[in-house]
Parts: C-alpha cells; structure tokens; sequence
C-alpha cells in the first residue's frame, strides 16, 4: 500500500519542528540541573492530570534534567480526616494537626499519595522512588505557630524544616532516579515525634539543600493574582523586594506557597514559579517555552 503527503502534513510538521527548535535554549539551561517540583494535592485530582504529570515529569529526565518531585496532598487528608471523624481546620494557610491527625497525615501522604505519584511514572519504567523527610534523616523539623489577624495562634504538630539532609536524595538521583518526597519532618525538640510540614515549605527547604536551578509549584489557580480574587491582576513576573511587601496581605493557601518561593530564590535557587496544575503538561510549557506559565519569582 502506499500513501502521500499533502501540504497539511508539511504544515503540521513544520509547526512541530519550531516547537521543538523553541525548547532548545532551556533544554540547554536545565540539562544535568535539579529541578524540585511540587505537585500540590489540589494538582492531582484526577487520574489524567496525575498521567500527564508523570510524563512531563518522564520527558524531564529523558531529556537530561534531574526532577524531584515533592507532593501535597491536602484535599486527600482532609477526606481521610473527615472518614474517621477527626476534626481538622486550616489557621493562617496551615493544617491544625493533633496527634490522632498526624497519623492520618502520614498515612496518606507516605501511603496512599506517593505510591500512587511512584506508580504512575514507574508505567514507564522503573524510575521513581518515594522517600519521606523521616527517611535517612533527610528533613529535621521545628514546631510552628502561624500569625493569624496579627496573633500567634497554635498548630499542634505543624512545623518547619529546619534542616536538610539533602544525601538520600542525591543517592537516588545518582542511580538514576526521580525521587518523589513526602513532608514529614521528625521533630528535633522531641525525640520520636514527627511533625507535618506544609508541602510548599519542604519543597523550597529541599530545592536550597539541592542547589536547585527552579522550584515549580502546580497549584489550582493561574498563578499569583495581586487583587485576589481580581482575575484581571494575575502576576507574570515578580521581584523578591516586591513580593516581600507583598507578602503580608496574602490569603489562606498563598501564603505558604509565596513564602516558599520567596525563601527558594532568598536561598540562591535561580527562580521559582507557581503554575495551573490542572493544565495538562503545565510543566513543559513552564519549562520549556520563552514565556512560560502562571507567576516567576526572581531575585
Ligand atoms: N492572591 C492569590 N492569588 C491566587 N490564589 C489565591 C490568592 N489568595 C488566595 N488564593 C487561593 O489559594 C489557593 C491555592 O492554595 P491551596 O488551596 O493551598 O493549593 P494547593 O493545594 O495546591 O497547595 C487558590 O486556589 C486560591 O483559592
Ligand atoms: C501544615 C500543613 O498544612 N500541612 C499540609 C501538608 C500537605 C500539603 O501541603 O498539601 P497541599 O500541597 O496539597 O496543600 C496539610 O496537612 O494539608
């Protein structure tokens, strides 16, 4: 049988091959880099975001970039919580988390939630690993409080990272891995307590110990809006100066996560962006085109 071009398909292919020419320069800039990428829990709520994640996060490594992944998971433990009639709320963009919801926290996020991030890259091969920050010592953690209307208020077992121990994920990026990281913190202060790490903190503390080149934060909006909930004012592109006055007059879930991005370009990372997970292959158009998506911190 034989078939034939027709001048659709030298169109088609010719818009392929600049696609392609466009990536080059970053592919460049990130090839033997680390890039920490956070896949927020509000990013992976259904299985075609959590397939289209895992390719992206595949295409990274097979073109030479080292991607950590660390994940979230909030939506997925306020559901557990609400299953075992635990009560939870949310005090400043933070998890109150007692005890009895520590340990529903580590079961989902070390669980239900990196296994399930492991095995849907690992379909194309055996690429991903899990860790959690209670693994080789890899995250050492401090209790927090946060400021709510000007007040320090408590959050029982929520903390910092204080310290990283960045060794068992580099011992999995030189075999070759994609390490995907659960924010669990032991406690320093109480030997044999861990605490929960909100997951954009841990994710910048890891993208400092790394020496990352970017920390790339999917979320569920289109970045960064300067007038929440103003859709007319979403940020492009933001200095360090400007976001730290900015800062103070953030909402709920922003505010971890622009203090994240803040602390990662503070701590020598080269930039880091917050993204619409729900698009599919965010991360490449982030990554890999002139413009890129949702909101880039810089120095
Ligand atoms: N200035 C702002 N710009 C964008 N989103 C904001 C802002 N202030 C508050 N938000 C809210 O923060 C949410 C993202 O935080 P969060 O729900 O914690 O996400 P994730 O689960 O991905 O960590 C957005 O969906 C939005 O409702
Ligand atoms: C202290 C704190 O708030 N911890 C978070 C940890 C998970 C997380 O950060 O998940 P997302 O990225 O999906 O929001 C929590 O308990 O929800």
């Amino acid at each position: 049988m034989t078939t034939t071009h027709d001048s659709d398909d030298f169109a088609l292919a010719a818009e392929k091959a600049a696609t392609l020419i466009d990536a080059l320069p970053w592919l460049q800039t990130y090839r033997d880099r680390i890039v920490v990428i956070k896949f927020g829990g509000n990013a992976m709520v259904t299985p075609e975001l959590q397939r289209t994640f895992a390719e992206d996060i595949v295409f990274l490594r097979t073109a030479g970039v080292r991607p950590v992944i660390v994940h979230g998971g909030g939506p997925q433990i306020s559901s557990m919580l609400d299953r075992f009639k635990i009560e939870s709320d949310f005090r400043g963009g933070y998890r109150y988390t007692s005890p009895e919801a520590m340990d529903v926290v580590r079961m989902v996020l070390t669980g239900q939630v990196s296994p399930a991030i492991v095995n849907h890259i690992n379909e194309h091969g055996p690429l991903a690993a899990a860790i959690s920050g209670e693994d080789a010592g890899l995250f050492r953690g401090r209790k927090r409080g946060a400021m709510v209307d000007g007040e320090e208020v408590d959050l029982g077992l929520v903390g910092d990272v204080v310290g990283v121990n960045p060794e068992p994920v580099i011992a999995q990026l030189d075999a070759d891995r994609i390490p995907v990281v659960s924010s669990i913190a032991p406690d320093i202060d109480t030997p044999g307590q861990s605490l929960n790490v909100n997951a954009d903190s841990a994710a910048s503390a890891l993208a400092v110990a790394l020496k990352a080149e970017k920390l790339v934060i999917l979320t569920d909006v289109a970045g960064l809006y300067r007038d929440w909930p103003d859709r007319d004012s979403l940020v492009s592109t933001i200095a360090v100066p400007e976001l730290r006055e900015l800062l103070p007059s953030l909402q709920a879930g922003m505010i971890p996560k622009m203090a994240a991005c803040l602390e990662a370009v503070e701590g020598g990372v080269a930039k880091s962006a917050i993204i619409d997970g729900r698009i599919p292959h965010s991360i490449l158009l982030e990554m890999f085109t002139q413009k890129g998506i949702g909101t880039e911190v810089v120095p």
